[in-house]
C-alpha cells in the first residue's frame, strides 16, 4: 500500500522537472545504479540534473520499475525461505528475535553494497515476524578463539537491521568490513548456510508517527542504518506527516551507502530530503564538500524548536564534533559540539 503510494507519487513526478533544493538529492551519476551496485563511476551530476535524469529515466522505464530496482537492497525472498526451511525448530521461535537469549540465524545471502560494505540477509521461519520496533538494533555474537582456561572467547557487536521491521522470514544487516575488525572479519568469511548468533531487539528511539513535526538527521558512514529505519517508517506511512532531512557525511562519493535508495526516496516523498557531504570529493562531484560544518547543519537541518528532533549516529570523531558522543554507560551523555552551539537543547537531540 505504502509502496504503491510511493510508486504513484514517483510516477506523477516522473514527467516533471524535480524541484532542485540546494543540495537535495545531491547528485552522483550512480543515481541510476541499483542499490547493490553503488560504486562511483567518476561522473557525478548536479542535484538538478539528477532529478531530471531520474524523471527522464522514469518516463522511459516506468516509475515502478525504477523505484523497485533502486529501493530494494536484496529481493530474493525465496532464498531466505529456502534457508529457513532447513533451519532446526529451535531456531524458529514465535517471534524470530529473542531479547533474552542468542538465537542462531542462517545466512541466506550476501550482497556487495560498495568496496567495503555488504548487506547480509539472515533467514528465519517465514511465518514469523522479526519482532523489531523502530528504532532498535540487535547484538551479534561470535566465538573468537579460547580463553586461557579453555572456555570460548566471544565477541559481541551491535548492528541495526535495515529491512522493514515487519518483513517475514528475513532481516538484512548492512555492515562495513574492517580489515582488522574482529566481528566484521568473522562476518566477511561467513558463507550462505552458516549461522550467526543474534539477540534482540535492543530498543533505541521509540519512534511514533508524528511525534515531531520535523526530524533532522546527521549520519556518518554506517551510522545511516538507524536513520533508515526511521526514514522508512515515516515515508511508508501516509498518515505520518513528519518532515525529515538527512545530512549524510562520508569520506568519498564511493563511500556513500544506498545512495540510489536515498535519492529515490527523496524523489518519491517530498517530506524527505537528503544532503550529502564528502570530505574527499571526486571529479565532478556537485554535492557538499569538506567536513560537516555549522553552515552545513544550518542548511540541512530544521531549526531548534520543541517540534524538532535531531538524530545523530556515526563514528566517534563525527559524534564528538556534532553532539558529543554517548556516555560510557551508553546514556545520552552531555550535549556539546555544533548542535549545542546552534542552540539545540539536549531534549531536541538523540544520539543512537
Ligand atoms: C548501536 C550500534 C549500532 C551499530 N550498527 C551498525 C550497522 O548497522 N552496521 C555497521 O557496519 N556497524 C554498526 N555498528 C558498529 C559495529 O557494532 C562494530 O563496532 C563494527 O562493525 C566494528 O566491529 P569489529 O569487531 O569488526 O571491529 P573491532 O574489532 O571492534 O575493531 C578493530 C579495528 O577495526 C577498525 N574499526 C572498527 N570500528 C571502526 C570505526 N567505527 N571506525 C574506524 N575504524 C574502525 C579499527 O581499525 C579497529 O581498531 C553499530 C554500533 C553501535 C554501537
Amino acid at each position: 500500500m505504502a509502496m504503491a503510494m510511493a510508486l504513484r507519487r514517483g510516477a506523477e513526478r516522473a514527467g516533471t522537472v524535480m524541484r532542485a533544493g540546494e543540495w537535495s538529492c545531491g547528485g552522483g551519476a550512480r543515481f541510476m545504479a541499483t542499490a547493490v551496485r553503488v560504486e562511483d563511476d567518476g561522473s557525478p551530476s548536479s542535484s538538478f540534473s539528477s532529478g531530471r535524469a531520474l524523471a527522464a529515466f522514469s518516463a522511459v522505464v516506468g516509475a515502478g520499475a525504477l523505484y523497485s530496482s533502486c529501493l530494494q537492497t536484496i529481493r530474493s525472498e525465496p532464498a531466505a525461505a529456502e534457508a529457513a526451511r532447513d533451519m532446526p525448530q529451535e531456531c524458529a521461535p514465535r517471534t524470530a528475535l529473542n531479547p533474552n537469549e542468542f538465537v542462531k540465524f542462517k545466512l541466506a545471502e550476501v550482497r556487495d553494497i560498495n568496496h567495503n560494505t555488504k548487506v547480509y540477509r539472515f533467514a528465519f521461519n517465514p511465518q514469523e515476524a522479526l519482532g523489531l520496533h523502530v528504532a532498535s538494533c540487535l547484538v551479534t555474537k561470535a566465538e573468537m578463539g579460547k580463553k586461557k582456561d579453555g572456555t570460548p572467547n566471544y565477541i559481541i557487536r551491535p548492528y541495526t537491521p535495515i529491512s522493514p521491521p515487519d518483513s517475514k522470514g528475513y532481516f538484512d544487516l548492512m555492515i562495513k568490513i574492517y580489515p582488522k575488525g574482529n566481528m566484521t572479519q568473522h562476518l566477511a568469511h561467513l558463507k550462505p548456510g552458516d549461522t550467526l548468533e543474534v539477540k534482540g531487539p535492543i530498543p533505541k528511539l521509540a519512534y511514533e508517527p508524528n511525534m515531531k513535526k520535523q526530524i533532522g538527521m546527521v549520519a556518518g558512514g554506517t551510522g545511516l542504518t538507524p536513520m533508515l529505519q526511521v526514514i522508512d517508517a515515516i515515508v511508508s506511512n501516509p498518515e505520518d506527516n513528519t518532515q525529515v532531512s538527512l545530512v549524510y557525511a562520508n569520506t568519498t562519493p564511493a563511500d556513500i551507502l544506498l545512495k540510489s535508495k536515498l535519492d529515490s526516496l527523496a524523489f518519491a516523498h517530498p517530506n524527505f530530503k537528503v544532503f550529502y557531504v564528502v570530505s574527499k570529493e571526486s571529479e565532478g562531484w556537485k554535492g557538499g564538500k569538506g567536513h560537516v560544518t555549522k553552515d552545513v547543519l544550518k542548511k540541512g537541518l530544521p531549526s531548534p524548536s520543541d517540534d524538532t528532533l535531531i538524530l545523530v549516529c556515526g563514528p566517534p570523531g563525527l559524534m564528538n564534533l556534532i553532539s558529543g558522543d554517548k556516555a560510557p554507560d551508553k546514556s545520552q551523555g552531555e550535549l556539546i559540539g555544533m548542535l549545542k552551539d546552534l542552540g539545540y537543547t539536549p531534549q531536541q537531540v538523540y544520539k543512537f
